[in-house]
């Protein structure tokens, strides 16, 4: 993780916090992913899908990692907020 500058939550989930981020020397943004130890297996089933996932219509995942308490995990940032937000606008056009 200390690869990355965090900025502000974007977002939270039932688990977790999603945080602005960007990889550090670089102007790549992320999302980053945070999310408590105890959700561990639930977690790295996450990261294995969204690894053999390859779509232009999903989200990038990019890596993940493991700090005393939480796992991290870096993917495509979504300006705007999540998809389902963006797909609403999308109709209202
Ligand atoms: N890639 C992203 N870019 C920008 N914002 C994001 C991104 N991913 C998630 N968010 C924000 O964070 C919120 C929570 O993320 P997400 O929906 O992934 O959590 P969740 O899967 O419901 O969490 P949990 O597993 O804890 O229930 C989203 O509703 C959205 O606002």
């Amino acid at each position: 993780m200390n690869n990355f500058h965090i900025y502000e939550e974007v977002g939270r989930g039932k688990y977790s916090v999603v945080y602005k981020g960007r990889k550090k020397k670089t102007i790549d943004y992320v999302a980053v992913k945070s999310v408590e130890k105890t959700r561990r297996k639930k977690v790295l089933n996450e990261v294995r899908i969204f690894h053999n996932l390859k779509n232009r219509h999903v989200l990038k995942f990019y890596n993940w990692y493991e700090t005393r308490n939480h796992l991290w995990i870096i993917f495509e940032y979504c300006a705007g907020g999540d998809l389902f937000q963006l797909i609403e606008q999308e109709k209202k056009v």
